[in-house]
Formats: C-alpha cells, structure tokens, sequence
C-alpha cells in the first residue's frame, strides 16, 4: 500500500516551555480512512495543522506523497476545520467558489467542480441562500463543499460531527464514505471513539501528544485483546462481585452488565459461573472494541474500586 503521509519524530509547541506534540511518528496510507482520535487537548489540531504545514515543527520530518511540503503537495490535501472559515453574508455557491479560485481553479472547469461538490453535499437547492440562514448541519455540509471543490487526495475532517444534532449525523458519515470511494483518502480527527470505530479502517490515539498506539483498526484490537472478552449480566450489581472476580481484568461496567477479559473462554466461563452462582444471569463471549481498546490505553477504568 502507497503512503500519503508519513511524519517522524515531529516535535512542536506553541511556545518553547510547552511542548504539544512530543516526538510523534504517524504513517497514513492511500485509500485509508484514518481516524485520529484523543481526548480534548491531546493534540489532534496542532498535529493537523503541522501537517497541513499551518505550523512550523521545532523538530521533525514530514512528507506528503513522498516529498517534502510544498505548494503542489499542499493542492492536493483539503482541510474541513472544526472553526468553519466561512463568508456569513455570500451564498452558498459564492463560498464554494471563493474557495475553489483560492486554490487557483477557474473558468468553466471550477464551476463544474463547484457545482459537482453542492449536489455531493446536497446543498444545490440551497445555493442561492446565504450562509447565514443554513442550520448548523447544511453549515458543516457547506463546510466539506469548501474544504473538498479543489478535488484533493486527501482530506482532513476536524471534528467535523461536534455540535451537529444526533440524527444528522449519518449525513456527515454518509458525505466522508462518499468521497472516500470517489478515491479520497480520509483523516478524520474526533473525540468520538463510537464514530472513528464505524467509519475508520486505520487508528492512531493521541494522548498528551503522544501517539501511544497506530494500525489497522482490525490489528489494534486484536493486539491489545489477545484473550476472550466475556459480558456478565447480573441479577443486581454488588460492589463485593467485583472482589470475587479480582484476578480478571474488568473492563467496563455499568449497571448489572460487566465486561472482563478472560484468560481461556472454556475454563474461566465455568469458573466465574461457579464463583457467581445465582447472581449471575447470563454470560456471553462479546467481540472486543476500539472503545476498550481505548479505555485500557486513555482512560482510567471506569468505576475507580475496580483497580484491577
Ligand atoms: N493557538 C494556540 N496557542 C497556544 N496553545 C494552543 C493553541 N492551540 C491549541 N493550544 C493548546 O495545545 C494543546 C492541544 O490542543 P489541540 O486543539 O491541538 O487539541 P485537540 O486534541 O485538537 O483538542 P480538541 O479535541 O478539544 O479540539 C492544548 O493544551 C491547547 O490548549
């Protein structure tokens, strides 16, 4: 597989007491949809802006297609920031063109590409409106217009879900898988791990700007869950359960469901059967997700007595 972007040991902070970013190393390959995920803070935009070469590391390589940035390498990577940078009082169609002829597009080709990149977000109709009377949704769907009418290689989404009402949000989904099969490579930075884990193929967790774990989504977690995950339903929870079952390691837990890595499915199954008797209503082997992945590296576990 081709990579689009490769960094090494990239070192930045805004200012010199301070660094953000610390030594990170990140590969994107073509055609991937990569899902940069952290909690807030971690550093998912300075990274992005690093890369889109907005910020200047103190240390660090970089290389886009296999050349260091430039102008060229630049035109062909679009941005959708999380801080729309959008013209409140031009239309629709006037900000898309705006930012089509800032990326050097004109003439009858740029209002091909302006107008294929509305009907792709499906914000034509509305092209003569201006930005001001769009909801949040139809803004964010502007925004992708104006971040993707150049017909970039890749492009990076920054939170680009924040703010958007719940039932929308399988519109912005459906936009980022479209473009992905129009051949897009996808970086796509989101606190939300429930969302990285649906749309991403590749993952790299931000954390205090650090990259502390990157691969294929499949490959993470089967890296990080090497043993079956078993989900207890409860008949009530009781804090003292969780003593009876310190040699596992739990996972999550919330209400009367567990969930605990096992060491072997056969054998432990029985034994917590056993150990739990009545007050066990149902155990079950569940696939691993990135979300456990991701507490087992971020978070702390959930419910602090369960320091296992
Ligand atoms: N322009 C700036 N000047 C100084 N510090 C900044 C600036 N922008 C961000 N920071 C700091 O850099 C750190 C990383 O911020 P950044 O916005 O990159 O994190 P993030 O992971 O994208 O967070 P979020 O998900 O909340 O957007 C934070 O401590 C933030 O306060």
């Amino acid at each position: 597989m081709r990579t689009v972007f490769r960094g090494d040991s990239i070192r930045f902070g805004y200012d010199k007491h301070h660094p953000v970013l610390k030594d990170i190393a990140i590969t994107i390959e073509d055609q991937s949809i990569y899902g940069l995920v952290g909690p807030a803070g971690s550093g998912k935009t300075t990274l992005a802006k690093v890369m889109l070469g907005l910020e200047k590391p103190d240390r660090g390589t970089l290389t886009w297609f296999n050349e260091r940035i430039n102008h060229s390498t630049n035109r062909r990577v679009g941005y959708v920031p999380h801080k729309k940078a959008l013209f409140y009082d031009l239309t629709v169609y006037e900000n898309v063109m705006l930012f089509g002829k800032l990326y050097r597009h004109r003439g009858a080709r740029l209002k091909q590409q302006v107008e294929q990149a509305l009907q792709l977000v499906g914000l034509w109709e509305e092209r003569r409106q201006d930005a001001l009377s769009l909801t949040d949704e139809q803004l964010q769907r502007l925004n992708i217009a104006c971040g993707m009418v150049h017909r970039p290689d890749v492009i990076i989404f920054d939170e680009a879900t924040s703010g958007i009402e719940v039932e929308a949000i399988p519109f912005i989904h459906a936009i980022v898988r479209q473009l992905h099969d129009l051949g897009m490579t996808i970086i796509y930075l989101s606190q939300n791990i429930a969302e990285i884990e649906q749309l991403c193929t590749h993952v790299g967790v931000l954390k205090d700007g650090c990259m502390i774990a990157e691969g294929r989504l499949d490959s993470l977690i089967a890296q990080y869950f090497k043993n079956p995950v078993a989900k207890l339903e409860l008949e009530e929870y009781v804090e003292e359960l969780t003593t009876q079952l310190s040699h596992y390691s739990i996972l999550y837990s919330e209400a009367n469901t567990l969930l605990l890595e096992a060491m072997d499915q056969q054998h432990d199954f029985q034994k917590i059967r056993s150990v739990l008797g009545k007050k066990l209503r149902r155990i079950s082997p569940v696939e691993p997700r990135l979300a456990n992945v991701y507490d087992r590296l971020v978070r702390r576990p959930r419910i602090d007595h369960h320091s296992l």
